[in-house]
């Protein structure tokens, strides 16, 4: 290159360089202007307060607690670059969810969470949002899903087995790892296909390492020097399992619906009775509007968002109800008066409008304890909220279901269990954005229907033949549960828990 060249190229980079930085320094200077009166951490240059909440995840939900304890329900946090707004007051939730403004994800969601998650529902943005959301939101219906119940009693059936071995023998252990093989294996069955043969082990290599790589999303979302791929891939020890998850994860989703099609094409079509989402999705419109890539990307979403959501809910609700054993005996009644002593009938729909008791605590579970510990949305232009905080244009605001909670106004007693907090006289002048376990407006979670039924079922099958109680070495209180928090809370030890197999008339006669 010529001299005068040279000098031209590095004149002209050096002028974007420095106009990209005078951008820069405007905006940022527009957010500090804008954001001055939201109490927040200090923030250093570049880094901003990132050292103040990248902590290990098992530290991690003391320092957000600590955060909402110290700072209030409207708080500034800066990431590296990035302003942070995090609120948890009812009237500015109501605003996050259903403001045009705040429709969209910020981009670390694509970045981070959309190579795991895959280009689904949670990860991409409008117009495409709308278009997909319409299609799977129709194939989620109550009649597709009343389908998938008998699924659901099925493999709570085996997971009762599996979890007999240790009530046998009296001794305590954690539950999780059983609950999540549970719910992953109902997702797949449900979600991609009822007949997994061939793929059994690549099914099961992927529930083993799925919790693995939702701890690890997480624990870039915090490190804002990780958030690149390629400084990750350099960088980071824990890139090589990320790397073979998003690997296996993808060319699971591919075999299965590889098989679907190459059935399609031979004609073959599962029973009626053992239909799945994805044979749903095949025969509908969905193939009009998205493409194979499209349905296979949120395949891979449905089986993420569902797995770890739920098995942590359910791995809190059991270690709630072995500290609380008023409340347990309440549901054996209310079980024993759906099913009677037949331990062997699996749960099937028509028993889950029965279930209103188990229906209130699960609820109540997901207040104190929902999995989702925040979430967030890209702000397109300046918000005034009702609190009177500006969001400012391109920032990120946060919402913390934990926190939100727990606003006595509308929770008294917070940390105290109440599941008739949710009888419906009870609930009638509640704020409806005190309750957002599911999130709520136009980006709510489309598998919320599934889930209650999912969690209803699995709880009555385990609870029909045990009763729980706690491990004697174990945290002396709900209040008291450590939890880690990874793309969803976690209680840190597992479901420790002490399992007392239910006798029946017979078992107690047979006994005399
Ligand atoms: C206890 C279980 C669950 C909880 C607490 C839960 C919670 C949530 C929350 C809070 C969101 C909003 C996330 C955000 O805005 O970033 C969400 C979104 C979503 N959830 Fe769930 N979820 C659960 C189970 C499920 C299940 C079983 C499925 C699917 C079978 C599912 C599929 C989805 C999808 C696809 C989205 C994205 C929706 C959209 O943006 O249009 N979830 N979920």
């Amino acid at each position: 290159m010529s001299p005068v060249l040279l000098f031209l190229v590095t004149l002209l980079v050096s002028l974007l360089v420095v106009r990209g930085l005078r951008l820069y320094a405007r905006t940022v200077w527009r957010w500090h202007t804008l954001s001055k009166n939201i109490p927040g951490p200090p923030a250093f240059p570049i880094i901003g307060a990132a050292l103040t909440v990248a902590k290990h995840p098992d530290k991690l939900f003391r320092q957000m607690q600590w955060l909402w304890t110290t700072y209030g329900s409207t708080i500034r946090l800066w990431l590296g670059p990035y302003l942070y707004v995090i609120l948890t007051e009812p009237d500015d939730v109501e605003v996050f969810c259903t403001s045009a403004a705040l429709a969209d994800k910020p981009h670390q969601y694509a970045s981070m969470l959309a190579p795991v998650l895959g280009r689904g529902l949670i990860t991409i943005n409008n117009p495409q949002h709308r278009a997909h959301r319409k299609v799977i939101s129709t194939s989620m219906h109550l009649d597709i899903l009343k389908g998938f119940v008998n699924v659901f009693g099925c493999r709570s059936q085996e997971l009762v087995g599996k979890l007999r071995r240790h009530a046998e023998r009296g001794e305590v252990f954690n539950m999780s790892p059983y609950l999540g093989f549970c719910v992953n294996h109902s997702l797949c069955e449900t979600v991609l296909s009822t007949d997994m043969a061939g793929v059994e082990k690549d099914r099961d290599e992927l529930i083993r390492v799925a919790d693995q790589a939702s701890w690890i999303m997480f624990f870039r979302l915090f490190r804002p020097w990780y958030w690149s791929n390629r400084l990750f891939a350099l960088l980071s020890s824990r890139y090589k399992v990320y790397a073979s998850v998003v690997h296996g994860m993808q060319s699971f989703v591919h075999k299965v619906f590889n098989i679907k099609m190459e059935l399609i094409r031979k004609g073959v079509r599962p029973e009626a009775k053992r239909l799945a989402f994805l044979d749903h999705v095949l025969a509908s419109d969905a193939r009009t509007v998205l493409t194979e890539e499209e349905i296979k990307e949120e395949l891979r979403t449905l089986i993420w968002a569902g797995s770890t959501t739920t098995t942590d809910s359910l791995g809190f609700f059991f270690i709630a109800m072995s500290m609380l054993p008023d409340v347990q005996s309440k549901i054996h009644e209310e079980l024993d008066s759906v099913f009677g002593e037949d331990r062997t009938r699996p749960v099937d729909f028509d028993d889950l409008p029965h279930l209103q008791y188990l229906e209130r605590c699960i609820k109540e579970g997901l207040r104190m304890f929902p999995p989702v510990c925040c979430f967030a949305r890209a702000v397109s232009e300046d918000v005034t909220l009702p609190s009177g905080h500006v969001l400012p244009k391109d920032t990120v605001a946060v919402t913390v279901p934990y926190a939100v909670h727990r606003d006595q106004k509308w929770f008294p007693d917070p940390e105290k269990f109440d599941p008739d907090r949710f009888l419906p006289e009870n609930c009638t002048g509640r704020h409806p954005f005190t309750y957002i376990p599911f999130s709520a407006g136009s980006r709510n979670c489309v598998g919320q229907r599934y889930a209650m039924m999912s969690m209803k079922a699995m709880t009555a099958s385990v609870l029909r033949h045990f009763t729980v109680l706690p491990d004697p070495d174990g945290p002396t209180g709900l209040h008291d549960i450590p939890i880690t928090i990874g793309l969803s809370m976690v209680p840190t030890h597992g479901a420790r828990v002490l399992l007392v197999p239910r006798r029946t008339t017979t078992d107690r006669t047979a006994g005399a």
